[in-house]
């Protein structure tokens, strides 16, 4: 099995990196002399970790760095750098920029498309060390902070001034804010706060050649032309490297709450949505779904149940709810009228619900939603496709995937163990994961590029909030059209004429 995935890893490799490539002329791996130049240019030795200078660290130091969070994809870069300060970032890329030294920026490596990997020996630069809070202003609720913040840590540091971050994921406790704003992450709260392109105020840039492009502006209003800091939100590190983010952070609501109801068949989610949205108006902050095969995972792998197996028998699937409000009697008061309305019909729309009654229990319901992923790396290896379509169709489109491995006998031959759905239904954007055994060619030519062909069908999204990463360059046809594409490689190659940044990502 080992040997299989290593081949598939090399293959993955050996494809994008050609690709990549054909867009630079002549490229440069990191040498020893560049080590020692690094060494000079970073005011810290311990900024340096290379297996290119025997004094500095073995290939077990570069191990994390070089592979993703689900050990799919596996590079093999001899040196990171970690810096200090934009000014350090500046330098190291004005180096690389005149050699055409490959670079990967990395964050807190948690994303799910290998978009912070090398592919093969590229420069790793990560950004850990730049984590500052720059200010916080607790009147607006502007945070200014280094890129590489950890998500958590800028909500510890926000919360006692009232405020929270305006987005929340289940990395939050290792993920860094530059690597959110550069992948755009979407997250739990997208639905109340909206995406990171209209809470982002501002960003620090270091440009391929070393440039800093200063647009760290910290004012709500700025109608000055051409925004140029959105086209490095969601950039994935190919055309600069997100170094400092001034962000618009919301007051924390004083009450909060949620509730995890079971339906005894997918039909209901809408029509349950719809009554959610008139009961809770303004205080409803999340709407998750989870089919009932992500439960059983969920609570196979750990999670504690939050109803009795025989009450939830029937269900077909689950979704969360979480209100923010400003008091809790009057946003318990909203769940409730809605639990019984819910609950009234002849054909009730649900089969029970669980309201938590206390912080642990709040913190238990969502353990269960934010828990799935860890879960499913535990079950087995996940093809996953983190995709918009239709809420309507979530249900009908992890049904035609699990139909196709049926069909294709994966499933009666173990490869496919389970195809389930879940994700965030107030933002159309279902994750819809393929657990095999192990990562296997039959089971990817199976899956693709049937699935892209289903998502396009619908006139959807392959990549609602993950990105492209390395794994779906082939596919971005399916949702950017080719005149789409052309304007999409002039931008890369207005900023990056020498294609070293991220090299055989997004783009093919
Ligand atoms: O595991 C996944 O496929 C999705 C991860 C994340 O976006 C989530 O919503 O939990
Ligand atoms: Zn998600």
């Amino acid at each position: 099995m080992l040997t299989i995935l290593r081949q598939n890893i090399w293959r993955v490799a050996k494809r994008d990196f050609s690709r990549a490539w054909a867009h630079t002329s002549s490229v440069h791996s990191v040498n020893e002399q560049d080590v020692e130049h690094f060494t000079k240019i970073l005011s810290s030795p311990s900024s340096v970790i290379s297996t290119l200078s025997p004094s500095f660290s073995s290939s077990s130091d570069l191990e994390n760095f070089n592979a993703d969070w689900m050990g799919k994809y596996k590079g093999h870069a001899t040196t990171v750098l970690k810096p200090r300060t934009t000014e350090e970032v500046s330098k190291i890329l004005k180096y690389c920029w005149e050699r055409q030294i490959h670079v990967v920026p990395q964050g807190g490596n948690t994303g799910l498309v290998g978009g912070s990997v090398p592919i093969q020996d590229e420069l790793v630069i990560s950004l850990s060390n730049l984590s500052k809070v720059r200010s916080f202003d607790p009147v607006s609720g502007i945070l200014v902070a280094d890129a590489g913040c950890v998500l958590e840590s800028l909500s510890e540091h926000i919360a006692p001034h009232g405020f929270i971050m305006p987005l929340d994921l289940g990395a939050k406790g290792s993920c860094q804010i530059g690597g959110n704003v550069a992948t755009n992450a979407g997250g739990l709260r997208l639905l109340r706060y909206g995406s990171l392109h209209g809470t982002v105020l501002g960003l620090e840039v270091v440009l391929p050649d070393g440039t800093v492009l200063d647009q760290l502006s910290t004012m709500r209003k700025d109608n000055t032309g051409y925004d140029l800091k959105q086209l490095f939100i969601g950039s994935e590190g190919t055309i600069g490297i997100i170094t400092g983010v001034s962000i618009l952070t919301p007051p924390a609501p004083k009450s909060t709450n949620n509730v995890v109801l079971a339906l005894p068949s997918f039909s209901n989610v809408i029509p349950v949505f719809k009554a959610t949205r008139q009961h809770l108006s303004e205080v409803l902050s999340a709407f998750e779904y989870f089919d009932r095969t992500a439960y059983d995972l969920a609570l196979k792998h750990g999670h504690a149940a939050p109803f009795p197996a025989e009450e939830v028998e029937g269900a077909e699937c689950y979704v969360l709810l979480e209100t923010s409000g400003g008091k809790k009697e009057h946003d318990d008061e909203k769940i409730n009228t809605l639990l019984e309305t819910l609950l009234s019909d002849e054909d009730s729309l649900i089969l029970t619900g669980t309201l938590s009654q206390s912080p642990s229990q709040f913190a238990s319901l969502w353990a269960i939603r934010e828990g799935l992923t860890e879960a499913v790396s535990k079950e087995g290896k996940a093809y996953k496709y983190d995709i918009s379509v239709p809420v309507s169709s979530f249900a009908e489109v992890v049904g035609t995937v699990r139909a196709r491995c049926e069909e294709k006998g994966l499933i009666s031959r173990g490869l496919v163990k389970h195809v389930i759905g879940y994700g965030h239904v107030g933002d159309g954007n279902l994750h819809l994961n393929v657990i095999a055994s192990e990562y296997n060619d039959e089971v990817a030519q199976t899956l693709e590029p049937f699935v892209y062909e289903v998502v396009a069908s619908h006139r959807g999204s392959i990549s609602a909030e993950h990105g492209i990463g390395v794994m779906k360059t082939h596919a971005l046809k399916y949702s950017k059209d080719a005149i789409s594409r052309q304007w999409m490689r002039k931008i890369k190659d207005i900023f990056d004429s020498k294609g070293i940044m991220n090299p055989g990502k997004v783009l093919e």
